[in-house]
């Protein structure tokens, strides 16, 4: 199983419960061989010292050391996490196993970290941007863009994205929003959000309410931090065309209905945020193989599996007629149901959709909100 851990004061049990069931999705839709986990504790990691955080940690994995395993469980990082936690379970889970780089990915890359992974579901995000956008005839070029979050996705999608001609004219985090019709300067944002520890204050553009960035005017909106965002009450507001759901779960159901009645197309969390969990998957391969890829081949593999997933999503739409959300998920739901039934029973011409492969995945949540 695999996914991320979530350190946010909002993490309880349901979370975590419905964020690893949308990782077992991810990874059949992904088609890399694993199934569903998520963990979190309930906790403001931006309140803690960094010993607070270490030591909290370090309990954490002394807990749970036995669930998680190079063959069983593989956390990675989510919300409030990164590499440095994910060294310090790798340090606590050997002191109990041996030393194990494969336990966890996203970690340093000293660590056995893989190359590009801190960038991954950002770039991930691009490709799976640029995929939709060549449906359409459109090129990430001169699209403006609004990004909700400025943390690890949200900062790589920008970056990545600018570098390609798109012009972000909005972004927030917790700290606060910052507009500029003409694009914001992202390397110098992201040079002021280090050193702030958020957006707020940057001189590059005016500040503007976080409340209202969803509902800025943009082509392609970005929701790139917490799930629910988009609900009944803002959603008819909404001004893009499209949204790359970079988040998971960013949408809750009445808004994909408000949406998709406006004709706005909205590209699936399970599959436009699946670049994170790809290249974790490649760091566990390279672990496990002893042999370290470089920066290029990571990427180029990435941008392979996320060019294939589209193309798949596209094919169920196709033949159900359907929009992307239930094209992946009938894509994903496909795969588990053929790999299960391949394992109990001889009637899986049933499942026979034209996907040859699959691998067993499994909806189990990894443990639940401790604090
Ligand atoms: N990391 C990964 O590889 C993957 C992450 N995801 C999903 O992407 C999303 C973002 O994760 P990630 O970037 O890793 O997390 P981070 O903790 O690195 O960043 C989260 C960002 O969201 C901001 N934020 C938090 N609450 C709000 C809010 N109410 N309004 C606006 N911004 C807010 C944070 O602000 P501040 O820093 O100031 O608190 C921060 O900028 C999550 O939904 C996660 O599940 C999906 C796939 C993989
Ligand atoms: O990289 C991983 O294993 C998991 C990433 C994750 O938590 C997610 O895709 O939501």
């Amino acid at each position: 199983m695999k996914g991320g851990i979530r350190y946010h004061p909002e993490v309880d049990p349901d979370e975590v419960n419905a964020l690893a069931q949308l990782m077992t999705w991810k990874t059949a839709v992904a088609n890399i061989p694993y199934g569903g986990a998520k963990g979190g504790i309930g906790c403001n990691p931006g309140e803690l010292s960094v010993s607070e955080l270490e030591r909290l940690t370090r309990v954490f994995t002394q807990k749970i050391h036995d669930l998680i395993g190079i063959h069983t469980d593989v956390p990675a990082p989510d919300m409030g996490t990164g590499p440095q936690t994910m060294a310090w379970i790798l340090d606590e889970y050997s002191k109990f196993h041996g030393y194990s780089p494969a336990v966890v990915t996203g970690k340093p890359v000293d660590l056995g970290g893989s190359l590009g992974r801190d960038a991954a579901t950002g770039r991930g995000v691009l490709f799976a941007t640029e995929a939709l956008l060549k449906e359409h005839g459109k090129t990430i070029s001169g699209q403006r863009f609004v990004i909700q979050g400025f943390g690890n996705v949200g900062a790589w999608a920008a970056q990545l994205i600018s570098e390609q001609g798109g012009k972000i004219v909005a972004v927030s985090d917790i700290t606060g929003a910052i507009k500029n019709t003409k694009g914001l300067d992202i390397p110098s944002l992201l040079k002021h959000a280090n050193e702030h520890k958020g957006v707020k204050g940057f001189h590059g553009g005016d500040p503007i309410d976080p409340k209202s960035i969803l509902v800025e005017d943009c082509d392609i909106l970005i929701p790139a931090a917490l799930g629910g965002v988009i609900n009944r009450e803002n959603a008819s507001d909404i001004k893009s065309k499209f949204i790359i759901e970079a988040a998971n779960h960013p949408t809750d159901p009445e808004a994909d209905e408000i949406l998709s009645k406006k004709g706005v197309v909205i590209l699936p969390d399970i599959f436009a945020n699946s670049g994170g969990v790809t290249v974790s998957y490649f760091e566990w391969v390279q672990n496990i193989q002893g042999f370290m890829w470089d920066e290029e081949k990571v990427n180029n593999e990435l941008r392979n599996y996320m060019t294939r997933g589209f193309k798949d999503v596209k094919e169920m739409c196709k033949t159900h007629n359907c929009d992307l959300r239930m094209g992946a998920f009938t894509l994903g739901v496909n795969r588990v149901a053929r790999a299960t039934v391949l394992r109990v029973s001889s009637e899986v011409e049933r499942f026979d959709l034209g996907y040859p492969r699959g691998f067993y995945h499994c909806p189990i949540p990894r443990w639940q909100s401790l604090l």
